[in-house]
């Protein structure tokens, strides 16, 4: 298992390019089952994640190109010759259940193994079940497997999300692009990664209407065609170097981030001292004074992303003042916080909200890293602390952050991996 050694203390200057959205990319892979004609991607970030969903995909049939002169650029082509997502895969991910829409909607079945909770949360898939059996799709458990049928096709159908999940709202669209007649969402997700998820169908021939809004109309129409489509600019990673420059008083230029997406994080930043400017096709990020404790609580788009709470965790852990966050997307989405503490920060935990007492300085420990952005939560806070950080278990970091030592280092940080 590869570990990172962190020596903190350096303020970062300088460029960082800003890859792809994970969180778009893995519900637009799967809309190469909706189409025997070739979907073509570029700006598909280069991270663990991606790999997974090629093998899924793989492994129903399609064959998956990675351009040799531009190794972000992906194309997917084939027919399915095989409807499961088996467990062994669908564990590792669990953007994995997203094949089961366009898998219902092309091929009138699937079987796709249940993902099961995850560090963060037990994070069931019933409301993604709930809006496909609505479509008409017949469904049940059995042995692990979620057996999904639709003997008659699927139809058109209003459904109304009880509340709101990105994962069941992006399978709904997808598979409602092939059913007949029209669907209506209410109470969708509208976070940018979908609305790139319907401008890629769109670019494939979908009727969708309300993209950005929580009432998405979508008219099935009888099959999709290939298309080329560029991924969004990842705007979680975006925020997180935002947070890196934050917290070490330094100044960054995230290349390819537009501001209009941050939604409130961008408030967030500025709020607690962080300085933000939109240039041509960059963001600049810069923090010149101290920092000032703020008051957090996530939600869906365009409310502030759970996504980013643990990154904000680290920074606010050393800003003047009493800081709260409430986390109440995900029910164990605090597992950095006793790490945050072995190094040096004052923060505890009453239920979902987090109370933070902004302490002068962090010091480095070995610390472990329990999930993606937790990982790089303890980044965070290595590269402010002084002294030498020992972060373990990078693996969960290699799932969605592309390049981060070269990243960081490029812009003068000190962090190595270290092979095992
Ligand atoms: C690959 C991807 O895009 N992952 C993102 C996606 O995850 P994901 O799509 O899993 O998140 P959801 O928006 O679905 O989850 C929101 C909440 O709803 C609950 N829920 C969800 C579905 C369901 O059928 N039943 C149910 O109870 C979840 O447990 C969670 O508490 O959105 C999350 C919320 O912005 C992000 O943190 C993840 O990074
Ligand atoms: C929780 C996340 O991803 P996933 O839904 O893939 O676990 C994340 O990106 O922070």
């Amino acid at each position: 298992m590869d570990r990172f050694l962190i020596r903190g203390g350096k303020p970062l200057h300088g460029d960082i390019t800003i890859g792809g959205a994970k969180n778009a990319a893995l519900a637009i892979m799967p809309c190469a089952l909706l189409t025997s004609e070739t979907l073509t991607l570029k700006n598909m970030p280069q991270i663990v994640d991606i790999k997974t969903m090629c093998d899924l995909i793989h492994q129903h049939g399609l064959d998956i190109n990675i351009d040799s002169k531009d190794p972000h650029r992906y194309s997917f082509k084939g027919e399915i010759t095989n409807t499961e997502a088996p467990y062994n895969i669908v564990s590792k991910m669990r953007a994995s259940v997203l094949v089961l829409g366009p898998l219902l909607a092309r091929c009138g079945k699937a079987r796709v193994s249940l993902p099961g909770g995850c560090a963060i949360g037990t994070r069931p898939v019933n409301l993604h079940l709930e809006a496909l059996t609505a479509l008409g799709a017949e469904i049940e458990i059995d042995s692990g497997y979620i057996n999904a049928t639709a003997p008659k096709g699927l139809t058109g159908t209003r459904f109304v999300f009880p509340f709101v999940s990105v994962g069941a709202t992006e399978n709904t669209i997808m598979a409602a692009t092939l059913a007949k007649g029209r669907t209506e969402l209410l109470n969708a997700a509208r976070e940018p990664e979908i609305c790139d998820l319907v401008d890629c169908l769109i670019a494939m021939g979908a009727k969708i209407q309300g993209r950005g809004t929580s009432h998405l109309i979508i008219d099935g129409v009888d099959s999709l065609h290939g298309a080329e489509h560029s991924v969004l600019f990842d705007r979680i990673e975006c925020g997180t170097y935002a947070c890196a420059a934050g917290i070490t008083g330094g100044e960054l230029r995230l290349i390819g981030a537009k501001i209009e997406y941050l939604g409130s994080v961008l408030h967030a930043l500025e709020e607690c001292g962080v300085e933000v400017f939109q240039e041509d096709n960059a963001i600049r990020v810069r923090r010149t004074g101290s920092l000032r404790g703020i008051d957090i609580m996530t939600e869906a788009y365009p409310g502030f992303p759970t996504d980013m709470q643990a990154q904000f965790m680290a920074l606010l852990s050393i800003s003047e003042g009493a800081s709260m966050i409430t986390e109440t997307i995900f029910e164990n989405r605090f597992m950095h916080v006793p790490e945050l503490n072995r190094m040096g920060a004052r923060i505890n935990v009453h239920g979902s909200s987090a109370i933070i007492r902004g302490v002068h300085s962090l010091s480095g420990a070995p610390v472990m890293a329990t999930d993606l952005r937790a990982s790089f939560s303890l980044i965070l806070a290595g590269l402010a602390a002084a002294g030498e950080t020992s972060l373990n278990r990078v693996y969960h970091l290699d799932r969605g952050y592309e390049a981060v030592e070269k990243k960081l280092a490029a812009c003068g940080a000190n962090i190595e991996r270290i092979k095992s």
